[in-house]
C-alpha cells in the first residue's frame, strides 16, 4: 500500500509555503495516500504527466475537485470543458480552441501592447507601488473583459467568483465557507453576462454564440462555454502575472537578461508558471481500477495531482528551484497536459508578453520594496501584495 501522509495540503501552513510538503511527497514514493481526505497523491513529474494524459483511465466528468460528482451535486452546473470527458468535451473544446487560438489573438496584439504601455506609464509615475493591484490585477481586468465582450458594470464580481471557484476544488474549509455568502449574487451576475444580448458583437463571447448559429455547438451550450472564459480567464492570469513579476523582483540578474534580450519575455512567462505554478493542484477520478506507480487506485477514487511539485521535480528539471531564463521550460505542467491542457494559454502568454515588454523598456531595475504577502486559496498560488521599487530608464 502507498505510504500514508497525514499532512493537510489545503491547510494554511502548506498554502503559505508548500515546498517542504512537495519535497516530502516526491520522496515518499510515486504514489502516496492522504489520510485526511482519503485520496491518493501524485507529486513526481513522471506520474503527474502520465495522469494528465490518461483521460480514459482518469476522468474529469466526476469533477476536478475533491467533491466526487458521482455521489455529490456540484455547486454550479458542470463545465462543458473542465468537467467533461470525450465525446461531450469535444465540440466545446474545438470551439474555444478556435476562438482563443494564436491566430485569433493576432487582432488583439497591438491594442494590448498599447494598453500595457499606457498602464505601465501611469504606474511608474510612482517609484514604489504594489504590483498586485496596480499591474497583476489591473492589466487583465483592463483587457480581458473587453476581449470577451462584457458590459461595463459589475466587473468587480470577476475576481471573487474565480477565487471562490478555485477554493471549491479543495475541501470545504474556512476559505470555502468565507466565500459562500456572496456567491449567490456573484455567480448570478456571472451567469447573466453569458447571455447573447449581454455580449458585444465582436468579442470572444459573440464568437461562441456564432459557433452555435453554425451548429458547431448548441444554443444551450453557448452560455456555459462563455462562463468557462469568465471562470478560468481572470484569476489565473492575475496570479500568473504576479508570479512573473515576483520572479523578476527576486532575481535581478534575470531582469538584466530580459532587458538585454526582450524576446525572452515569452519564455519568461512559462518559466515563471513552471517555477511558481499559479495553479497548484487539482483532481481526477479513476475509471475502473487504475495501476499507478505500483499502487492500485480503485474505481471511483480521487487522485490529487501536485503540479507545483512536478514542476520542481529534480528527476525532470536541472536546478528546479532556480528561475532561469536560459532553461527551456517547455514540458512544464503549469498549464496541464494532454486533452484538457489550458485552452487559454495563448491569451495568458499574450497578456504577459505585453506587460513585460512595456515594463522592460521603462524599468532598469525592479526589486522588492517590502515583504510580499501571500493570498491563500485552495488551488491557486497567489500574492495579495507585492511591493516593488522601480528604477526608471
Ligand atoms: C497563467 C494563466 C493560466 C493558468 C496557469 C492556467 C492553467 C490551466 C490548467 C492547469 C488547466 C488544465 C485543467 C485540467 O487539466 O483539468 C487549464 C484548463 C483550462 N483553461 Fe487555463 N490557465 C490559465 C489561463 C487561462 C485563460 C486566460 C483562459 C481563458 C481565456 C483559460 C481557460 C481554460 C479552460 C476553458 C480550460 C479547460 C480546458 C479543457 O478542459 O479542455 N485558462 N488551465
Ligand atoms: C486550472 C483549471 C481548473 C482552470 C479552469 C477553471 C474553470 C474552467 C471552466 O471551464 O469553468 C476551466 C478551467
Amino acid at each position: 500500500a502507498p505510504p500514508a501522509i497525514d499532512a493537510d495540503p489545503f491547510g494554511h501552513e502548506h498554502l503559505e509555503d508548500p515546498l517542504p510538503l512537495h519535497e516530502a511527497l516526491r520522496e515518499a514514493g510515486p504514489v502516496t495516500y492522504l489520510t485526511r481526505y482519503d485520496v491518493f497523491a501524485l507529486a513526481r513529474y513522471e506520474h503527474v504527466h502520465a495522469a494528465l494524459t490518461d483521460w480514459q483511465g482518469l476522468q474529469s466528468a466526476a469533477g476536478v475537485g475533491l467533491s466526487n460528482f458521482r455521489h455529490e451535486r456540484p455547486w454550479r452546473p458542470p463545465s462543458l470543458l473542465l468537467e467533461a470527458d470525450p465525446p461531450r468535451h469535444d465540440a466545446p473544446r474545438a470551439v474555444l480552441a478556435k476562438v482563443l487560438g494564436p491566430r485569433a489573438l493576432r487582432r488583439l496584439r497591438d491594442g494590448w501592447f498599447a494598453d500595457a504601455e499606457r498602464l505601465v506609464d501611469e504606474v511608474l509615475s510612482d517609484a514604489e507601488f504594489d504590483a498586485v493591484p496596480r499591474l497583476a490585477e489591473a492589466f487583465p481586468l483592463r483587457v480581458f473583459p473587453d476581449a470577451v465582450g462584457l458590459g461595463r458594470d459589475g466587473r468587480e464580481n470577476l475576481l471573487p467568483y474565480g477565487d471562490h471557484l478555485f477554493n471549491t476544488f479543495g475541501p470545504e474549509n474556512d476559505l470555502v465557507v468565507q466565500g459562500r455568502p456572496r456567491m449567490t449574487d456573484v455567480s448570478g451576475w456571472v451567469n447573466a453576462q453569458c447571455a447573447r444580448d449581454r455580449l458585444s458583437p465582436d468579442g470572444f463571447g459573440a464568437q461562441i454564440w456564432a459557433a452555435a448559429d453554425r451548429g458547431d455547438i448548441t444554443p444551450e451550450q453557448a452560455p456555459l462555454i462563455v462562463r468557462s472564459l469568465l471562470s478560468a480567464g481572470v484569476d489565473t492570469t492575475v496570479h500568473g502575472l504576479a508570479a512573473v513579476l515576483y520572479a523578476f523582483a527576486v532575481n535581478p540578474g534575470q531582469w538584466r537578461s530580459l532587458r538585454a534580450e526582450p524576446h525572452l519575455a515569452r519564455t519568461a512567462f512559462d518559466e515563471a508558471v513552471r517555477w511558481q505554478s499559479p495553479v497548484q493542484t487539482f483532481f481526477r477520478t479513476a475509471v475502473g481500477d487504475q495501476e499507478i506507480g505500483g499502487a492500485v487506485i480503485p474505481d471511483g477514487r480521487k487522485i490529487l495531482m501536485f503540479l507545483g511539485a512536478a514542476n520542481r521535480d529534480p528527476r525532470r528539471w536541472h536546478a528546479p528551484d532556480a528561475f532561469d531564463l536560459s532553461r527551456d521550460p517547455s514540458g512544464h505542467v503549469g498549464f496541464g497536459m494532454g486533452l484538457h491542457q489550458c485552452v487559454g494559454q495563448h491569451v495568458a502568454r499574450l497578456e504577459s508578453e505585453a506587460l513585460l515588454t512595456a515594463l522592460a523598456r521603462r524599468a532598469v531595475r525592479i526589486e522588492p520594496a517590502g515583504t510580499p504577502i501571500r493570498h491563500h486559496n485552495n488551488t491557486l498560488r497567489a500574492w495579495k501584495s507585492l511591493p516593488l521599487r522601480v528604477q526608471r530608464a
